[in-house]
């Protein structure tokens, strides 16, 4: 055996063991507290986080993998690519402003107690999705002209901060070409790599200066298809940076994924290390051990960055046979464990079992520092057993299997995926059931998570008040919301979801073969974070989950309400899931429990059942040849749990941040009779793809980025409106906000909605359909 090999982490969460930065930032957004707070608060979690990893045993510690909002916005602002609309400062609210967009005028009531907003804005930059994760990133803008110049040295004031309290950090950056690939605003952003590199030098002569001597740089698009381009820029920028800052070695960081078609232009970069993902391709390492220079520092990521299941030590081991003698190496998560939460030990209440099984950010780091020893031949034979008897207990556990739900998945026949009649005939009775006005409006599920429907929860649970007060004040919340949208004339209602915590947490609660956590918190944008539930075993749906909260809601009205609900692909790809049967597989047992809740609804009376896809395109494989293999179940999924209801029935689907170019057929494919999307940032660029596919099914595309605090114009709605005109026919249009309305307040909702009637009905008058 070898001598020690080294621990790394390569990024770690930054929310707060308690999402101390979440509430910090969420202060200072509302004004309530001041930047020193902020900026202290950030300080403290940074050292608390650099202080775990030394005492978990990590060699390696990440710095500047803090980043108030998101890494991608910071390298923006590093970079000095801050759009003329944000002014020159780079200073702190000029990047929230990039984050979230900045109301410039402000928000009146009138003297009828109606609140009018005045003035324009500054919208935020466009977020979606970072690679395949609930992660989304800042998208960065670039145009023709564009320059760069070095604006934030946030990465080397971070590394002095670590160095001041004792810690040698090896600092992370994202990298160039990554960052490049990731933009828009320019036909071909890598064209830009020149102007770019040199603002790289710059900071990493400025690490050296500052102390550093490794620098973690992330490229991530080295787990995407290659190409020539992509591998003469990567080519570039190492060769410049090997030359101009010959002292500063660069650990390259691949993740996500295997290198496949760029594994000969990784391992032969100029660069001092590379970080390969061992658990979602753990057969490169034969080929990398085989190909990489000796001298070539081999970063082995090993345990998984992702997922929340606890390793079965002695398999990783056997694994990593092949290394026997190399050396010049080290072990870490397979990508930065930004994406799992921190501290399984929080969760006083789960499942023993379940728990036993599981392992949060800190738990990895412990198994990492078993695996070091291991390697190193020190005696760790109790921590292997252990873990191999946690793997065992789990694969054999009656917790994870059930027999009726395995035998009804092998009786699902083709005709249950299939709706009665073609969408024509569908639309037809549908039309003259319904008598909706031309450019229907409605919303998109969810009205604002108040902080009094979050403390009602949190009091309901922690059983401060009782099941019948809580039942009592939800329903006075929802029927206020259902009051409210018949008073600003909206045509189909929505009961507004005041129940739920979250649109995939609320089923997996409900569900068989979830547990959920209290404190796993992972951020999703922001200051924005989810708790995935934990898909352990065979799905089933005890009783139903929804049908009573949209009786009450429809027994309020007689404008149609839509029955809400998550679909199968979205709760899969938005839970830690299993990894011990396909993918495909619990997808289809989530599906057919949907199914039996999409049956009671319509059973119940439900007209229009809306079935979120949200996270359907997140999905998609990094890699296009695996990409139809995907989406064939995942429609199938869609299809299994929407298909079984009658033509008059209108299924509603819900998707958001969707990059439609490559998912348009199965988009079509779903069937859905109308479909929300998000296309307000993208001024309805997104509907070129439905146009030229001539998507035959109804749209509404989102009028109102909902990701913003501010209020839209009347006439920013009815351009929108125009623009989706010009791409689609009258009567497939709806008019919607982008998204559920769960993150924003009422005083800002209210005059956007109010605002957005206004504009449905002043379209109607000018087409006079
Ligand atoms: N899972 C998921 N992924 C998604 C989305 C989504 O809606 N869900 N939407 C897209 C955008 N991403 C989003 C992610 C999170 C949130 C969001 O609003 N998150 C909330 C938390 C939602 C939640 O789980 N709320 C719980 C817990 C609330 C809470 O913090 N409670 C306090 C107590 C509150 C009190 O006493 O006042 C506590 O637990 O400490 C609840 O309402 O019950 C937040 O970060 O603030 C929105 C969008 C893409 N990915
Ligand atoms: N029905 C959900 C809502 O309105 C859909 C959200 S998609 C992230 O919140
Ligand atoms: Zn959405």
């Amino acid at each position: 055996m070898s001598s020690l090999i080294p621990v790394a982490t390569l990024g770690t969460p930054r929310i707060g063991l308690k999402r101390e930065l979440k509430f910090a930032l969420e202060s200072y957004w509302s004004g309530k507290s001041d930047q020193l707070t902020l900026l202290q608060t950030a300080k403290d979690l940074r050292a608390v986080n650099w202080a775990r990893q030394k005492a978990r045993g990590v060699d390696i510690i990440p710095s500047n993998d803090f980043s108030f909002y998101d890494q991608v916005l910071d390298t923006s602002l590093m970079v000095g690519a801050i759009p003329a609309i944000y002014g020159e400062a780079a200073d702190l609210d000029t990047y929230f402003a990039m984050a979230r967009g900045a109301q410039k005028g402000h928000v009146e009531t009138c003297e009828h107690g109606h609140v009018h907003a005045t003035g324009q804005g500054v919208l935020a930059q466009e977020m979606t999705k970072w690679f395949d994760t609930n992660y989304h990133y800042m998208v960065p803008e670039f145009n023709e002209d564009q320059t760069f110049k070095l604006t934030s040295l946030k990465a080397v004031e971070e590394f002095l901060e670590a160095k001041a309290l004792g810690y040698h950090t090896r600092p992370v950056l994202v990298g160039p070409v990554t960052y490049l690939k990731l933009g828009k605003g320019v036909a071909n952003p890598l064209l830009l790599i020149d102007r770019l590199i040199p603002v790289y030098v710059e900071v990493l002569k400025k690490l050296s200066d500052a102390g550093a001597d490794w620098v973690q740089i992330d490229e991530p698009v080295l787990v995407l298809d290659g190409d020539s381009e992509t591998t003469a820029a990567l080519q570039k920028a190492y060769a410049v940076f090997a030359k101009e800052v010959p002292q500063i070695s660069i650990l390259l960081a691949s993740y996500f994924g295997g290198l496949g078609d760029n594994l000969d232009t990784a391992v032969n970069l100029p660069v001092a290390g590379l970080h390969v993902d061992l658990v979602r391709a753990p057969e490169q390492l034969e080929i990398v051990l085989a190909k990489a220079p000796k001298d070539l520092l081999l970063s082995l990521g090993v345990i998984d960055g992702r997922n929340i299941w606890r390793a079965n030590l002695p398999a990783v081991l056997e694994r990593l046979k092949g290394i026997d003698g190399r050396g010049n190496l080290q072990i870490a998560p397979s990508c930065s464990l930004l994406h799992v939460p921190i501290d399984l030990n929080l969760e006083t209440a789960l499942d023993a079992d379940v728990k036993s099984w599981l392992a949060f950010s800190l738990q990895k780091m412990d198994e990492l520092s078993v695996l070091s020893k291991a390697l190193s031949g020190a005696d760790v034979a109790a921590e292997l057993t252990a873990s191999a008897d946690a793997a065992s207990a789990r694969a054999a556990s009656p917790k994870v299997h059930d027999a009726a739900v395995k035998a009804r998945l092998s009786a699902v026949t083709p005709d249950q995926a299939q709706r009665k009649n073609a969408f024509a005939i569908r639309a037809d009775l549908q039309r003259q059931a319904f008598n909706l006005p031309a450019f229907p409006t409605t919303t998109i599920g969810s009205f604002p998570q108040t902080s009094e429907v979050r403390k009602a929860r949190s009091d309901h649970a922690k059983g401060a008040i009782d099941d019948a007060h809580y039942d009592a004040f939800l329903k006075t919340e929802t029927e206020r919301a259902i009051r409210w949208q018949e008073e600003i004339g909206l045509d189909v209602l929505v009961h507004g979801e005041f129940e739920r915590n979250d649109m995939v947490q609320y089923f997996g609660e409900q569900l068989s073969g979830f547990a959920f956590t209290k404190h796993a918190w992972v951020q999703s944008y922001g200051s924005r974070c989810v708790r995935p539930p934990v898909l352990f075993g065979d799905v089933s749906r005890p009783k139903p989950m929804t049908v009573a909260w949209w009786q009450y809601a429809q027994s309020l009205t007689d404008k149609p309400v839509k029955g809400m609900l998550t679909g199968p692909v979205t709760i899969l790809n938005w839970s830690f899931v299993r990894d011990d049967q396909p993918r495909a597989e619990s997808c289809r047992q989530i599906a057919l429990a949907i199914r039996d809740e999409v049956s009671d609804l319509e059973n119940a009376g439900t007209k229009m059942i809306q079935i979120d896809e949200a996270a359907l395109r997140e999905g998609l494989p990094l890699r296009r040849a695996d990409w139809q293999v995907y989406l064939d179940w995942a429609v199938e999924a869609f299809r299994l749990c929407s298909t079984g209801v009658s033509n008059d029935t209108q299924i509603h689907t819900h998707m958001c941040y969707s990059e439609f170019n490559d998912i348009m057929d199965a988009v079509a494919e779903m069937d859905a009779d109308v479909i929300s999307i998000e296309t307000s940032r993208s001024k309805m660029e997104l509907l070129d793809v439905f146009k030229s596919k001539k998507y035959p099914n109804e749209i509404g595309p989102g009028v109102y980025d909902i990701h913003s605090p501010r209020v839209p114009e009347v006439s920013e709605m009815t351009e929108l409106m125009s623009l989706a005109r010009q791409r689609l026919d009258d009567v497939q249009l709806w008019i919607n906000p982008d998204c559920g309305l769960k993150t924003r307040k009422w005083e800002e909702v209210k005059p956007a909605l109010v605002n957005m009637v206004a504009a449905a009905k002043s379209l109607r008058e000018a087409v006079k359909v």
